[in-house]
């Protein structure tokens, strides 16, 4: 049996999100989903970009961090958005606040199709990068990186997650890919400095590695706002190649996963079974 159960539609949210007023990102957010299903109806797993809810910057993160309760307003946004259309919904990211430590995290939610909270991950590297003239960025003057990887459950396989920059360390895939995973999702908010870099290189490695999907969901960007995000969400099938990509404006990226792509690519070049751990584990242990 495949890690992927059966081909499943999957609908990539790229929306102007990141507006400072969260009942407007709600009800844009729900409009383009709306179309999504309408467009597609069969669709059962639905992607939504970083800080989806809010705007990306540093002197927002906390002013709009949430307790995870499905009373906070996103989390009941989310829900409901799930329950409602019956899909599996990767929630993008909002911030989170973690009430025992006063702790603010970059957080993804995942729900599934009853509106259930199914799985949650902390972004793990945080985005603090200085490239002058380009740009600068301190995700750790706000938030705390969470401590784990994350691997979901879904009625179609295991589903590996990471927040945007995590993207860039492929141990968190690994994990992941050794964990059953079919595909990889990074809710995202790449920039226009980065994007044309390494967006592309990134995605398609992360789906080499591990003969899985990779699922990148990016804001449109927005001339109004600070942060310019790249746009240009996308999905990788598991040879690495770019099946669908958006532009930078606001638009729904529609796929289909497949068993059988990730099948072919295992049989015809097996590295998911030839990885030498015993060789390299010094990778994941103390050793410095
Ligand atoms: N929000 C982020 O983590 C941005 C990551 C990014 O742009 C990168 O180049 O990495």
């Amino acid at each position: 049996m495949s890690v992927l159960k059966s081909k499943v539609k999957v609908a990539l949210i790229q929306f102007a999100s990141g507006l400072p007023e969260k009942t407007v990102n709600f009800q844009n957010c729900k409009k383009f989903v709306a179309q999504a299903m309408k467009t597609q109806p069969a669709t059962e797993l639905v992607v939504l970009p970083e800080c989806f809810n809010s705007t990306y910057a540093n002197s927002e993160f906390r002013k709009n961090a949430e307790i995870i309760e499905y009373s906070s307003p996103s989390v009941k946004f989310l829900s409901d958005l799930a329950r409602e259309h019956k899909i599996t919904l990767v929630g993008g990211s909002i911030p989170e606040l973690e009430p025992a430590t006063n702790n603010v995290y970059n957080t993804c939610l995942i729900f599934d199709k009853t509106g259930q909270l199914i799985g949650r991950h902390r972004k793990v590297h945080l985005f603090d990068i200085d490239i002058p003239g380009g740009i600068t960025f301190k995700e750790s003057d706000t938030f705390s990186g969470g401590d784990t990887t994350t691997t979901v459950d879904t009625p179609f396989g295991k589903l590996g997650v990471g927040v945007c920059y995590d993207l860039r360390f492929p141990e968190l895939a690994t994990v992941s890919g050794r964990k059953g995973a079919f595909a990889m999702v990074y809710p995202s908010a790449f920039n226009t400095t980065t994007g044309p870099l390494h967006w592309h290189l990134l995605a398609r490695a992360r789906s080499v590695d591990n003969e899985l999907y990779t699922i990148l969901c990016c804001p449109a960007r927005n001339p109004d706002l600070a942060y310019q995000a790249y746009g240009h969400s996308l999905v990788v099938d598991p040879q690495g190649t770019v099946v669908v990509e958006a532009g930078e404006g606001e638009e729904i990226v529609y796929a289909e996963l497949d068993p059988a792509r990730i099948e072919a690519m295992r049989s015809k070049i097996p590295v998911t079974v030839q990885t030498r751990f015993d060789v390299y584990h010094d990778v994941s242990s103390d050793a410095k």
